[in-house]
């Protein structure tokens, strides 16, 4: 079928192609079939959505498929239906428990950038991930596959180093403080971060709140090659461009597979170049690695993993028991991660984690001596050496270097909880944290989030504050507050924990 193109302002997160209804019959074209468009050289796969948008002998392209593909008002396309893609098969003989071929995983990845795959085939893929899982063979396979789909990053300044959370915990802003320490000792650390995928506000989400975290390779190139460090968002670049596709999924189940977390952590090392790899798990109640046996498991994969890919990996485990420092949730976070890097100083979560991580990577750089890292990064975190390097960050990336944390604004509807009876805090649930900022909007409403006044060990007398919700408008404050209200994520001793009915 030839027919000419309309370029439509539409915009929905879905490769969409729009045919009149009409012409679909005549084709026998139905909604989200899967479509070729070719063009000369150019072939585009698209997801058919039934539209009197366009008119017979038109098709409507949306902004979606034109952020990679050029496309002329009036352009002649032609239109071929495509049958099931092979992947689909590979993707079924995962969910019956199968173990896939190289060749195979190559061809799932292949397709989902593509986008031959839609929504409901990369959501079963990532479903089957959870269940079956995939063993290190596999996981290399994916590793590989997705980062050799994108572009590669090749950075001149060495020794490169890398840090990267799995995430899980809520407030994790830590990186946020580590790579401006590790780049002013004068190693190479380019840091890419994903957005959110079961917490509040990924560090990509963080740091967008006062710089740019979208930009192409050769940007990044030039911004590393002269301050050594940057703090981008992976998602943005052609970088293991099946990535931020799957996390799309992730994200909306709340889940994070093992195998799949690995690939695309460490895709996206492998694309940046990165020589040193300092990897953190969180664990503790409520986050994805809940025992350090897990932790030390995971880490042995991680370790492996790196061996497969030529990088060498550390792993650091730690506490992930409860929030990190005292918000959740985009601009709260960078609110706080920028005054402790002003002030050299802040939670004493936040700044633990942050010099012990920082200090890992500056023993791994051979910066520091064996053993002295941790007190080589607090130096430079407390004279102000890591404020400067991040002002440098901030202005390469386009925000303002004189951003002052008061100048970030927050949710301005708030809701303060109190404590309800005097005691220790024995308890503050990770997941209904991450809930509650979630239902006040975060991580799209930046302005959202908690503002934490407790944590676990300390003594509130009744009437005391606990926590303080975000949100940009009243009716996310009130699903929040409900959901606070349900999940109570903050126990004191002495709480009626349950309430069983004479069952
Ligand atoms: O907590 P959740 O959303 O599951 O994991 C995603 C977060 O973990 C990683 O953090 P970092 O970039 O290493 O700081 C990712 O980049 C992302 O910010
Ligand atoms: N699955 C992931 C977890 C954390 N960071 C990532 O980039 N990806």
């Amino acid at each position: 079928m030839k027919v000419k193109v309309r370029i439509l302002d539409v915009y929905s997160g879905r490769y969409s192609v729009f045919i009149n209804e009409k012409e679909a019959m005549k084709a026998k074209l139905h909604p989200d079939d899967l479509v070729k468009l070719e063009a000369g050289k150019k072939t585009v796969y698209g997801s058919v959505v039934i539209s009197s948008l366009v008119k017979e002998g038109e098709i409507g392209i949306s902004r979606d498929v034109l952020q990679l593909h050029s496309f002329s008002e009036g352009e002649v396309v032609t239109v071929i239906p495509s049958g099931t893609p092979e992947s689909v098969r590979y993707i079924k003989k995962k969910m019956n428990g199968g173990k896939l071929r190289k060749v195979e995983i190559e061809t799932i990845i292949k397709d989902i950038v593509d986008r031959k795959l839609r929504d409901i085939e990369i959501s079963s893929f990532v479903t089957s991930l959870e269940i079956n899982g995939l063993d290190m063979d596999e996981i290399a396979a994916l590793t590989i596959a997705m980062a050799e789909t994108g572009d590669m990053l090749d950075i001149d300044r060495k020794p490169i180093m890398d840090v990267h959370s799995i995430g899980g915990v809520p407030g994790n802003k830590t990186n946020i403080l580590v790579v401006p320490i590790v780049a002013a000792a004068g190693l190479t650390i380019p840091k890419t971060s994903s957005r959110a995928i079961t917490s509040a506000a990924g560090t990509a989400d963080v740091v967008e709140v006062f710089a740019d975290v979208s930009f192409s390779l050769d940007e990044i190139k030039r911004i590393v090659e002269k301050i050594g460090a940057c703090m981008v968002w992976g998602g943005a670049l052609n970088l293991a461009p099946a990535d931020d596709i799957t996390i799309k999924s992730e994200r909306a189940l709340s889940i994070d597979p093992t195998g799949l977390m690995l690939a695309s952590i460490m895709s996206k090392k492998y694309a940046m170049g990165s020589q040193y790899v300092l990897i953190d798990i969180p664990t503790g109640k409520g986050v994805k690695v809940e025992s350090v046996d897990q932790a030390r498991a995971l880490a042995r994969d991680f370790i492996e993993l790196g061996k497969r890919l030529g990088q060498y990996v550390e792993v650091a485990i730690t506490y992930g028991g409860q929030p990190i420092g005292h918000t959740v949730g985009p601009a709260l976070e960078a609110r706080e991660a920028l005054q402790a890097l002003m002030a050299g100083t802040g939670p004493g979560s936040l700044i633990e984690k942050a010099t012990g991580l920082a200090g890992v990577l500056l023993e791994m750089g051979g910066v520091a001596p064996a053993g002295m890292g941790k007190k080589m990064a607090r130096e430079i975190l407390e004279s102000g050496k890591a404020y400067q390097k991040m002002r440098e960050i901030i202005e390469e990336q386009g925000g303002n270097p004189d951003i002052k944390p008061e100048d970030i604004p927050v949710g301005d509807k708030t809701y303060t909880f109190t404590a309800p009876t005097s005691g220790y805090i024995t308890a503050i649930d990770n997941k209904a944290i991450t809930g509650i900022a979630r239902a006040a909007g975060a991580p799209e409403d930046k302005g959202a989030g908690i503002e934490l006044y407790v944590k676990v060990g300390e003594k509130v007398k009744e009437g005391d504050p606990l926590f303080t919700i975000h949100a940009e408008s009243e009716a996310r404050l009130d699903q929040a507050i409900v959901f606070a209200r349900r999940t109570e994520p903050i126990r004191i001793e002495g709480m009626v924990l349950q309430r069983i009915g004479n069952i």
